[in-house]
């Protein structure tokens, strides 16, 4: 057989594996695309926390005061979901109770599978440090230290190694906003600003959770509505689920769902 038979073959070869490949590649490409979509989906349909049937009751003065009288609720992952509802409601005694913070009298809790509902405080601790953030009045910024300690703290608490602090506190300071302030103290920023501070903080060591209460309250509209475009923005390049609650009416309508609370149960 001549050179030129056995090139001519090699080029057959060579094309029938380009244009065997060509065909293949899209399908494979598309299944894997699907695949991937599929198993997206999953992850989006399972809840992230689970609350079922849940009732809190205190005792005040030897009489059973009941607060959450049989909540029913799903977060899915990236979600924005909001708590709304009167003052006394019992709004932060679920949020509490969803946090790990506080045990249900009654019912279950289930948080990535986890059951919070039989839970020792210190397990629950743990998985709270690791997977859950927070925007408490209770967890505020240290007055003394600066954006970035504040920040940079929450990283330390949670055990992530030192080498990855600075980046880490420079990305999220920069996802709210607040490159230029990194350095000054709570007194020397805005309240608005101390608030995005709040949340570059509780986002730091990349929680799946982020619970937060009243978030806007002390804001002005276009504060909250800041605010509220930075959790969007968080939840869509942090993969966050966010829980609030407010007592606003005009922020509602950028959540993916509202429960409204009454006398202890969703109406
Ligand atoms: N540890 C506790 N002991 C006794 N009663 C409590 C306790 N925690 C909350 N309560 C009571 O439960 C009720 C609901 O309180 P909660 O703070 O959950 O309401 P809320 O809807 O968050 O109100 P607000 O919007 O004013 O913050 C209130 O009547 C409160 O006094």
């Amino acid at each position: 057989m001549g050179k030129g038979a056995s090139d001519t073959s090699m080029t057959w070869w060579r094309r029938n594996r380009e244009v065997a490949a060509a065909v293949e590649d899209p399908i494979s490409t598309e299944s894997k695309v699907l695949d991937e979509m599929i198993v997206e989906e999953k992850i989006d349909r399972h809840p992230l926390l689970t609350v079922e049937s849940v009732e809190r009751t205190f005792q005040v003065g030897g009489q059973p005061l009941h607060v959450l009288k049989g909540i029913n609720m799903e977060l899915l992952p990236r979600q924005l979901v909001m708590l709304r509802g009167r003052s006394g409601s019992g709004k932060t005694t679920l949020l509490n109770m969803i946090g790990g913070l506080d045990q249900p009298t009654k019912g279950h809790i289930f948080f990535q599978d986890l059951p919070f509902h039989t839970m020792s405080d210190d397990d629950r601790t743990l998985v709270r440090r690791k997977k859950m953030g927070f925007i408490f009045q209770a967890f505020a910024l240290m007055p003394l230290l600066s954006a970035y300690e504040n920040v940079e703290l929450s990283l330390r608490m949670a055990g992530i190694p030192g080498s990855e602090w600075k980046s880490r506190v420079e990305h999220c300071l920069e996802l709210v906003g607040l490159s230029k302030r990194m350095h000054h103290r709570p007194f020397e920023l805005s309240g608005g600003e101390q608030q995005r501070v709040a949340i570059a903080k509780s986002i730091a060591h990349r929680p799946r959770l982020l619970l937060a209460d009243e978030p806007t309250a002390e804001l002005d509209s276009q504060m909250s509505a800041q605010i509220m475009s930075v959790f969007q923005d968080i939840i869509r390049t942090e993969q966050v689920t966010i829980c609030m609650t407010t007592h606003d009416p005009t922020i509602l309508e950028v959540a993916d769902h509202v429960y409204e609370m009454v006398d202890g149960k969703f109406i």
